[in-house]
C-alpha cells in the first residue's frame, strides 16, 4: 500500500496539462459497444484505473480493446459476438460500469449488468435508468444482484427524469439510438460530458439533438459504426489544480483547460478573490495571499459540481471570515471534513450544510481519503498545513487522477508517494530529506 507525503508551505508555480475527462471517457468506451461495424479510435484517453476497469469489462463481453497508455489512444473492436452479461467483479469496483446496460439493450435486445449499489458518497441508486428503460419497452428483473432488461426492439418513449442524473441520461441517450422511431428525454444532466457522448454517438451515426439542454431529442437509427474521437479535457481535475494554486498563493498556467466547461468554480474563486486568465492555451490561476469566505451549493450542470466540493472546502476553511457550502447532489459527501477534523480544521456540519469558520491553522496528520475528491482534497490541505500530511487510501486517487503527485511536484509541491511500510521506518531526519 502507498501513502502521499505532502509538506506544507510552499507556493505552486509553473505550468500543468490537464488530462482526458474520466467522467467523459466512461460512457463513451461503453457506447462503443453500439458499433456492429468498423473499429473506434480514441484519442486524448487519461491513464486511470477507473479506464482500466471499462476496458476490462469490455474485454469479458468479448470486445477487443487495446490501450496505448503512451500515446493516450484507445482503439475498441466490437465487430464480434458481443455477450449480454457483465460480471460483479467490475461493476462492484466502479458504478459507472452501469452505463453499458443501454448500448447492451439497444445492440442485443438484453442486458444483464451487476447492481452498482451505494458507495461513500452516497446511496445512488438507478431507479431512473431502469423506469426510463421500461418507458421504452424493455421488461425489467432484479435477482441475486443482477439487474436483466430485455426489448426485442426499444421503442422511442417520452421520458421526464425526476432528477437530471448524468448516468441515467447517458444510459438512455445510448439505448435510445438505435430504437423505433424518437425518443425525448426531458430534464436531462447538461454537463459537458453529456455533450461529448451526443458528439461521439452522432459521429457514430446516431442523431441525437439537444445535448447541453433541457431536453434531448433522438431519432433511431438502424446501425452505428465506429469512429475516431477524442476525449474533452477533464474540468475536474483541471478545477483541482485551479483550487491548489488558489490556496497556496500560486502562479499556473493549466494547459488545455476550457474556461466554459467550469464557470461556476471560476465565479467562486474569482468572488474569493483569485485571479483567472485566459491564455491561448490554458487558463491562468493566481491565487490572493489571503482568500475571502464565500458560500457555495452543489447542484446539477450548469451549477457548482458536486466534484469540486470537497477541493472547495478546502479553500474556505483557510479563507478569511466564515463560509458555507451546502451539499445537495449526494446525501454524505463531506467525510473528508471528518479526516479534516486531525488536521485542525474547524467546522460544523448541519445536516447537507457545513459551516466552514476560515483562517484555519491547519496541522499535518495522517488521514484516509474516503474517495476521489476527498483524496485530493487531502492533498491540497496538506499543501496548506504546517508540516507533514500523509495521506492513505490512494486507490481512490488513482480513480480519477494521472501522476497527481509527478504534476504538484513539477509546480514545485513537496510530495512524494511512497509505499506505507518503507514510511515507518523514516527518521524525521530522513521525511526532510525527502524534500531536498
Ligand atoms: C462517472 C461519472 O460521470 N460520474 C459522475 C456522475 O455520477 P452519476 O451518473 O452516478 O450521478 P447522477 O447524476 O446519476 O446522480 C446524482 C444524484 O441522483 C441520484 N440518482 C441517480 C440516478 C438514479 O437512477 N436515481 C437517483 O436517485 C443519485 O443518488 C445522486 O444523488 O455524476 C455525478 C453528479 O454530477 C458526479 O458526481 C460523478 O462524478
Ligand atoms: C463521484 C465520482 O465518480 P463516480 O461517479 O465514478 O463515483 C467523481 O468523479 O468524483
Amino acid at each position: 500500500m502507498e501513502k502521499m507525503i505532502v509538506r506544507g508551505g510552499n507556493r505552486l508555480v509553473g505550468t500543468v496539462k490537464a488530462e482526458g475527462a474520466k467522467n467523459a471517457v466512461l460512457p463513451i468506451v461503453a457506447a462503443t459497444i453500439l458499433a456492429s461495424k468498423g473499429r473506434t479510435v480514441l484519442k486524448n484517453v487519461p491513464v486511470l484505473s477507473d479506464v482500466y476497469t471499462i476496458k476490462n469489462v469490455l474485454n469479458n463481453i468479448n470486445i477487443d480493446v487495446e490501450f496505448d497508455e503512451a500515446s493516450n489512444v484507445f482503439v475498441a473492436d466490437a465487430t464480434g459476438d458481443v455477450s449480454w452479461e457483465t460480471p460483479f467483479e467490475y461493476v462492484s469496483k466502479m458504478r459507472a460500469s452501469i452505463v453499458v446496460m443501454g448500448p447492451l439493450l439497444a445492440r442485443l435486445g438484453k442486458a444483464k449488468v451487476a447492481l452498482p449499489g451505494g458507495c461513500a458518497i452516497g446511496t445512488r441508486p438507478i431507479d431512473l435508468h431502469l423506469k426510463g428503460f421500461e418507458a421504452m419497452g424493455a421488461t425489467i428483473k432484479i435477482e441475486n444482484g443482477f439487474v436483466e432488461a430485455y426489448a426485442d426492439k426499444l421503442k422511442g418513449a417520452r421520458i421526464y427524469l425526476d432528477f437530471p442524473s448524468v448516468g441515467a441520461t447517458q444510459n438512455l441517450m445510448m439505448g435510445a439510438v438505435q430504437a423505433e422511431g424518437t425518443t425525448i428525454l426531458e430534464n436531462v444532466a447538461r454537463e459537458p460530458e453529456i455533450v461529448d457522448l451526443a458528439r461521439f454517438l452522432n459521429d457514430m451515426g446516431a442523431k441525437v439533438y439537444g445535448a447541453g439542454t433541457e431536453t434531448i431529442r433522438i431519432e433511431g437509427v438502424e446501425e452505428m459504426v465506429g469512429t475516431t474521437h477524442s476525449i474533452i479535457p477533464d474540468r475536474i481535475e483541471t478545477g483541482t489544480f485551479m483550487v491548489a494554486a488558489a490556496v497556496t498563493n500560486g502562479n499556473i498556467l493549466i494547459e488545455d483547460a476550457i474556461s466554459e466547461h467550469n464557470k461556476p468554480l471560476i465565479s467562486k474563486l474569482k468572488e474569493m478573490g483569485v485571479r483567472i486568465e485566459e491564455e491561448a492555451n490554458g487558463l491562468r490561476i493566481i491565487g490572493p495571499e489571503q482568500l475571502k469566505a464565500t458560500d457555495v451549493k452543489t447542484m446539477p450542470h450548469p451549477g457548482f459540481p458536486t466534484d469540486m466540493q470537497a477541493q472547495m472546502t478546502i479553500a474556505q476553511l483557510v479563507s478569511q471570515g466564515t463560509s458555507t457550502m451546502t451539499e445537495t447532489v449526494f446525501e454524505n459527501r463531506f467525510m473528508h471534513l471528518e479526516e479534516m477534523r486531525r488536521m485542525n480544521a474547524n467546522f460544523k456540519i448541519d445536516g447537507q450544510t457545513v459551516l466552514l469558520y476560515g483562517n484555519s491553522e491547519l496541522q499535518g496528520a495522517e488521514v484516509a481519503a474516503t474517495d476521489l475528491r476527498a483524496a485530493a482534497a487531502l492533498i491540497i490541505a496538506g499543501l496548506v498545513s504546517e508540516g507533514y500530511t500523509r495521506v492513505t487510501a490512494l486507490e481512490h486517487l488513482d480513480r480519477g487522477y494521472y501522476e497527481f503527485d509527478k504534476k504538484l511536484r513539477n509546480l514545485g509541491a513537496d510530495v512524494e508517494r511512497i509505499n506505507e511500510d518503507s514510511e515507518k521506518a523514516l527518521s524525521a531526519k530522513e521525511l526532510d530529506a525527502l524534500f531536498v
